[in-house]
This record gives structure tokens, C-alpha cells and sequence, in this order.
């Protein structure tokens, strides 16, 4: 599954309705057993959440975008299909989430392609099930520095700490991931993913015990004055970096 949703792959809520249909057709679709997801921007995996989804917007449309973003990560996190992240560009916050939801992670080895949640350098926070994926992924100490300092990690310090599971040369992101995606399928589908289901079930049960509380949660801190004043920053930064 190649992303396309130029300049930068942002989840807008268009691109979430899109990645969830196609997603549902690929799981309904007996003859496939894994994806492979991967970016068609050059650079970019995902610059994450779309910022203008939640910047200037009212709070019913805030709400019916903060759902999609929670469908879209329990459905890649509870896919019963094998999912591998070829990640071949820069995946932030949302995108890096993205990433972590896979099964198995390999990273572009290009210094630009940094992986991380970087939300607190936005002036915004993780939400919990993004900072349980982390924790999950890289143990609770290594979360909680990267949380609150908002590390975007380079490959090197990605397959360090565990954000990655294989940094490779630029030019064989797709080629070891079909290798990895080879040895996944070897095993029994079933076995993997009752395996799978035992594994995640419980962190995305966090989540679907607390939908509603969650939306209403997120409504409420992203129409806070500060953290809307904190976007516009944001985006004035992004828009002056270009000069
Ligand atoms: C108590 C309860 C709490 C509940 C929780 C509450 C809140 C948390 C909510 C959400 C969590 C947030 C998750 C996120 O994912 S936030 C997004 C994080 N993303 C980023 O920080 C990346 C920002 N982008 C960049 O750094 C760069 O754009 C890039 C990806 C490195 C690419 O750089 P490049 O130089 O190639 O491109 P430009 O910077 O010129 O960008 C082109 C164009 O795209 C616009 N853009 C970039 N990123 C985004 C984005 N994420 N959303 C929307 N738009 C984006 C950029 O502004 C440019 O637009 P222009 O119109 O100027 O062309």
C-alpha cells in the first residue's frame, strides 16, 4: 500500500476515510495474507496528523476527525493481516504512530528519516494509546525521555532503541521488507494471529473501553485558546522555514 497524499502524506481526514476503505477491502479479501505499507512521497513516510484538521476548526468536526484517527490505529494495530512498515521518509507523531502500529518496522537509512513523537515540541501531548504503542515498543524509560523531550530519532538511534527493527540502505527498504514479509507468512495464519490478538488485545482495549470519553477529551484540550495559539505558532514556523 503505497501513501499518496502530496506534498507530505498528512492524515487528513479524506486520507483517513481512504487508507480505512482500502484497508477493510484488503482484510475482506481472502486472497491477501499481509501489506506492506509505504510511502509514494519523496522523503516523507507520513508528517503525521493533519494540523489543519484541528487548527480553526469547531468541535464537531474536531470530534468526527479524532474518530477516524482512532479507527484508522485499531485497524492496522488489530489487522489480522501481516503488516510491514517500509519506511522510506521522515513519519512524526501521527506517521510515526503509523509505523509502530505495523508488526515490523524497517527504516531508510538517510539521516533525514527521523521517527519519533514529537508532539511536545508542538506544544501538544501524546495521547495515551500513542503513548502506550511507544512504551510497549521501547520500554517505559526510553518512552518517557522521548515523550517529553519530543525525540524525532535518527535511523541509527532508532534501531538503538528499539523505534525500528532493521535500518537498511535506501534502495532495499522494499526489497527486505518482501523478505520480511516472506518469512511472517511462513508461519500458520491462525496461530499468528491469535498470537497477535493476544498480544495487542489488551492495549487496544484501553482505548475501545474509552472511545467516547477519548473524543470528548481531545475536543476539549485541541479548542483550548493556549493550545490553538500553540498550532498557529506551528504552522507559522513550518511556513516561514520555507523563507
Ligand atoms: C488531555 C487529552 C489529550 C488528548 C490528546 C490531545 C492532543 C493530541 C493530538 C494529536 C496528536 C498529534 C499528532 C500529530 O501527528 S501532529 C503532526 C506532527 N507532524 C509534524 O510535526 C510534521 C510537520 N511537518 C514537517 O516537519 C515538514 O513539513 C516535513 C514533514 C519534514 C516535510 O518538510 P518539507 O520541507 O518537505 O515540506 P514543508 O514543511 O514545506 O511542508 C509542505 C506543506 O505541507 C504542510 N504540512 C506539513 N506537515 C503538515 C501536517 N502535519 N499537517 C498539515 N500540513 C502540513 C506545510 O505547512 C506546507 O504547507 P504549505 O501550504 O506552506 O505548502
Amino acid at each position: 500500500m503505497k501513501m499518496r497524499n502530496p506534498p507530505v502524506n498528512s492524515l487528513s481526514l479524506e486520507f483517513l476515510t481512504e487508507l480505512l476503505i482500502s484497508l477493510e477491502k484488503l482484510e475482506n479479501d481472502k486472497t491477501f495474507r499481509g501489506i506492506i505499507i509505504t510511502s509514494d512521497c519523496p522523503g516523507i513516510f507520513s508528517a503525521g496528523l493533519d494540523l489543519l484538521e484541528m487548527y480553526g476548526r469547531d468541535p464537531a468536526h474536531c470530534a468526527e476527525y479524532w474518530k477516524a484517527v482512532q479507527e484508522l490505529w485499531l485497524r492496522v494495530y488489530l489487522s489480522n493481516l501481516v503488516v510491514i512498515g517500509a519506511i522510506n521518509g521522515i513519519s512524526p507523531a501521527g506517521g510515526c504512530l503509523l509505523s509502530l502500529s505495523c508488526d515490523y518496522r524497517v527504516l531508510a537509512n538517510n539521516p533525514k528519516y527521523a521517527i519519533g513523537l514529537n508532539e511536545t515540541l508542538l506544544g501538544i501531548i501524546a495521547p495515551f494509546w500513542f503513548k502506550d504503542v511507544l512504551v510497549n515498543t521501547i520500554g517505559h524509560r526510553a518512552a518517557e525521555r522521548a515523550l517529553q523531550l519530543g525525540f524525532l530519532f535518527p535511523p541509527s538511534d532508532a534501531l538503538q532503541v528499539g523505534i525500528v527493527d532493521q535500518v537498511v540502505p535506501e534502495d532495499q527498504v522494499q526489497s527486505t521488507a518482501r523478505s520480511v514479509m516472506a518469512q511472517w507468512l511462513a508461519i500458520p495464519d491462525h496461530a499468528r494471529q491469535l498470537t497477535k490478538n493476544l498480544v495487542r488485545k489488551p492495549t487496544a482495549d484501553r482505548l475501545l473501553q474509552q472511545r467516547d470519553a477519548d473524543i470528548q477529551n481531545f475536543v476539549r484540550f485541541i479548542s483550548r485558546d493556549s493550545i490553538q495559539k500553540s498550532l498557529h505558532v506551528y504552522l507559522e514556523k513550518l511556513k516561514q522555514k520555507k523563507g
